[in-house]
């Protein structure tokens, strides 16, 4: 995954002060340019929280695991959720097809909301393993967020659930939009789940620490 032609710009917001442990590390605009921005944002932050726990508990129950099993596994107390406010620049340079507005790849966490402003340009391919890539456009529905499964649901399905790969292509337009992911909490153990594995089916992943995975992914996407 290269992101090193990436023209998006982007702002995160990461856990807001009452779930932050151990240090609140959020920088916002000062009150004298943007006087009611920060609010706005921890308000959206809210919502998205708990829209992101109400899905995650649909998840656990489709999978006949109690509507709570991922709060009991700890992955919910602290989430290290980060809201991650994203601009596509309208002009591109050259249109030189290296350049992606954000090129091919999935979220590492439990799962993805996407809100977007309408422009064109996201899209998912269904079948990752298989060549050569299908890339399909993701239809916009207002006011409808993007649900996008992450990596380490993945994993704690064992496959059963698949992380969503996906890219934005340019669209010769400027473009918006607010991704949040929500991710488990650091010490969290991310192991495959007994409904999801058999002799004949054995788990895919090793477990690992939520924190660890995260890092991992982190150092190789900025590494250069
Ligand atoms: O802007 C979008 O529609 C997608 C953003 C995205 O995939 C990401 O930030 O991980
Ligand atoms: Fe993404």
């Amino acid at each position: 995954q290269d992101y090193n032609c990436d023209s998006k710009e982007s702002f995160y917001i990461g856990p807001l002060e009452e779930t932050a442990t151990p240090v609140v590390l959020n920088q916002w605009p000062s009150r004298d340019v943007l006087p009611s921005w920060r609010n706005t944002m921890e308000i959206f932050y809210r919502k998205l929280l708990l829209a992101g726990k109400r899905l995650v508990s649909l998840i656990a129950l489709a999978l006949n695991l109690d509507e709570d099993f991922f709060e009991k596994v700890g992955a919910l107390d602290k989430p290290m959720s980060f809201l991650r406010l994203l601009h596509y620049p309208g002009d591109m340079g050259s249109f030189n097809e290296e350049i992606y507005g954000a090129s091919a790849h999935s979220d590492y966490g439990m799962i993805t909301l996407l809100a977007t402003d309408g422009v064109p340009g996201l899209q998912v391919c269904r079948e990752k393993s298989k060549q050569p890539r299908v890339w399909e456009n993701v239809l916009h529905v207002d006011g409808a967020l993007i649900v996008n499964i992450g990596d380490m649901m993945e994993r704690w399905t064992n496959c059963l659930f698949r992380s969503t790969l996906h890219r934005v292509m340019p669209a010769g337009k400027e473009r918006y939009s607010a991704a949040f992911f929500l991710d488990p909490n650091q010490d969290c153990l991310v192991e495959c789940l007994e409904s999801c594995c058999s002799a004949s089916s054995p788990p895919r992943y090793p477990p690992i620490r939520s924190g660890d995975y995260l890092k991992e992914k982190l150092r190789l996407t900025y590494a250069s």
